[in-house]
């Protein structure tokens, strides 16, 4: 066992010498290159905010309205999509953390207002609408407390449905069509139920080595585990990096990807939230993209894999919610929660107006 130089514990192959220790970049050089790479992506995901005006984005930053050329507001754009959805079913798939509710230091205070709430409610009457998180369904059904919807958790590995609404089966994946949560909601798929033990143990052994680097927290999401370094100050970010990768040389069935200012471990499968999309399309009798326009709405790099499947495929749009210029599989961008809201509201809006017609 070695030690850094802020005195942390985290295991080292060979004990740093004291001149080494003096170095300031010390804990960044003795970094293995795998989590040198991490750290790079760390700072790449940790872009410094530009100063929007809500209602008004782009008025402040010329980069970001140049930005917003590329990936025009879905505000401004509505009538675009909806003259693209007509005629077709529209079906919405909502990201959580920084979509539905603002980003906030501590994830357990990540609360969802009643505003929007009852936002999605409504909008959850008029379109099969599904939330697709990092977070594991459980923790994500108890920010949101709507039984009207679909919840897919940990990354689209868990999903579930609303009671009475039937899936159909689809190849090599684990069905469950009968386990019914606070008989509100059924368990229709897991993707990876054998890891839950691994990502368990993973969990464990996070909390123990991160407890010493001050504001890191390891939170369980049943199928992955966030390791989260928002409130770590930047000089310790390699330490964040190298713990996590110190435990996960013991465990290549599981990998990283990255989120904002989280590390997400994960299951080495082939499943992300694009698969998610595709499974619940498919299940819900809604793959034929003649007849349906799927719209994603998400912040995160994670969200990518379901933009990319919508882009691709030229089945529906992604929106990506952001007030800082990014390069994305998304069409559209909305600058943040609020500007969600008002994109679902006009949303529910026009399919009221298209029933009375
Ligand atoms: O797919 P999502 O619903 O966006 O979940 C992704 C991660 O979201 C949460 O972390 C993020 O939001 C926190 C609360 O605002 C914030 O403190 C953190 O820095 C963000 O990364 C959640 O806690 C993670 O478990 C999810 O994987």
């Amino acid at each position: 066992m070695g030690s850094y130089a802020n005195g942390s514990t985290c295991a080292n192959d060979v004990p740093p010498s004291a001149e080494e220790m003096k170095d300031p970049a010390f804990p960044l050089k003795t970094m293995p290159p795998h989590a040198n790479a991490w750290l790079n992506d760390m700072k790449i995901s940790s872009p410094t905010a530009i100063r929007v005006n809500i209602g008004n984005p782009g008025a402040f930053d010329p980069i970001y309205r140049a930005w917003t050329k590329k990936y025009p507001s879905a505000l401004n754009a509505f009538e675009k999509i909806v003259a693209y959805g007509k005629g077709k079913k529209t079906v919405l798939f909502l990201d959580y953390d920084g979509t539905l509710s603002p980003i906030v230091d501590e994830p357990d205070n990540a609360i969802m207002s009643d505003q929007m709430r009852e936002v999605v409610r409504n909008a959850a009457l008029h379109l099969p609408t599904a939330i697709i998180s990092g977070r594991s369904c459980d923790k994500v059904f108890d920010f949101v407390k709507l039984t009207e919807l679909y919840y897919a958790g940990s990354h689209g590995m868990d999903i579930m449905g609303p009671v009475g609404e039937t899936v159909s089966d689809t190849d090599n994946i684990s069905c469950m069509n009968s386990s019914i949560k606070q008989d509100k909601e059924v368990k229709i798929f897991q993707a990876a139920s054998e890891f839950i033990p691994m990502v368990d143990e993973v969990f464990r052994l996070l909390v123990e080595k991160i407890r010493e680097i001050d504001g890191a927290k390891v939170e369980n999401n049943k199928f992955c585990v966030s390791v989260h370094y928002r409130n770590v100050n930047e000089k310790d970010w390699p330490l964040v990096a190298r713990c996590t990768g110190d435990i996960l040389k013991a465990y290549p069935r599981l990998r990283l990807s990255h989120g904002r200012k989280v590390l997400e471990v994960r299951p080495v499968i082939d499943w992300n939230k694009g698969k998610a999309v595709e499974f619940l399309l498919d299940s819900l009798g809604l793959a034929d993209s003649g007849n349906v326009l799927p719209i994603y709405i998400g912040d995160d790099r994670t969200d990518e894999d379901a933009f990319k499947v919508l882009r691709e495929d030229k089945r529906g749009f992604g929106i990506l919610v952001s007030s800082v210029p990014k390069e994305s599989h998304a069409v559209y961008s909305l600058v943040g929660p609020s500007e969600v809201m008002d994109f679902l509201k006009k949303l529910v809006k026009w399919k009221e107006e298209e029933a009375l017609k």
